[in-house]
């Protein structure tokens, strides 16, 4: 069954944004996040790896992965065709939604103002993501977003941590978090994935 975006995003509270630098650490790092509960996994076009991780990051059981730092239409069909069932970019632009229609892809895009939820809203998108969350006013922008605009869900991510997630998902309109603390650069350098997967646990039991 094809999981919706908002399925997606209430399936676990915290999404990892992974960058690939080496191809050969995609498989590992999604086995050691899925055996601690974190099963969403979000592969960012960072780097050049970032569709063959995505490629093989799909073949790991138990793994949803999507693609992050979509900023050009043209990445949307390579990223569908590599596997990913979500995409999430930081922002929203005419040409982004045009490409996520004709994709297919379910895509969370990136606002950072009433009026940016608004236009968003005004073409189909409901589950946003707030970039840079921290710096666009964190926890108290995100309860003051959803007095006016209460039918809007979001997955706040940018300067969010395993010790402030939780002020952000005990709000009603927050179904998940987002953030790069799941994935330490040295960790999976250091092919550290018992440190990932003690990571993994602690984000999942936020909620
Ligand atoms: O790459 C993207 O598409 C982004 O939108 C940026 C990421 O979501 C943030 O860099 C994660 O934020 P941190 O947890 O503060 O590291």
């Amino acid at each position: 069954m094809t999981m919706t975006l908002l399925d997606i995003m209430r399936t676990s509270a915290v999404i990892p944004v992974i960058a690939i630098d080496d191809p050969d650490h995609a498989v590992p790092l999604a086995r050691a996040l899925v055996a601690g509960g974190i099963r969403v996994l979000e592969v960012t076009l960072r780097t050049k790896h970032g569709l063959a991780a995505i490629r093989a990051m799909s073949a790991v059981e138990g793994a949803i992965v999507g693609v992050g730092t979509l900023t050009k239409p043209e990445e949307f069909a390579a990223a569908r065709d590599a596997g990913a069932v979500f995409g999430v970019s930081p922002g929203l632009t005419a040409a982004l939604i045009a490409a996520a229609k004709s994709s297919g892809l379910p895509l969370l895009p990136g606002v950072m103002t009433p009026s940016e939820v608004m236009a968003a809203r005004e073409q189909g998108f409901q589950q946003l993501k707030l970039f840079p969350a921290v710096p666009a006013g964190g926890v108290g922008m995100l309860s003051a977003i959803g007095g006016p605009l209460p039918d809007v869900t979001f997955c706040p991510t940018g300067g969010i941590s395993q010790e402030t997630a939780s002020q952000f998902l005990a709000l009603k309109n927050v179904a998940c978090v987002g953030g790069s603390w799941l994935t330490p650069k040295d960790a999976i350098a250091a092919g550290n994935w018992d440190r990932i997967t003690e990571l993994a646990k602690a984000a999942s039991g936020l909620r």
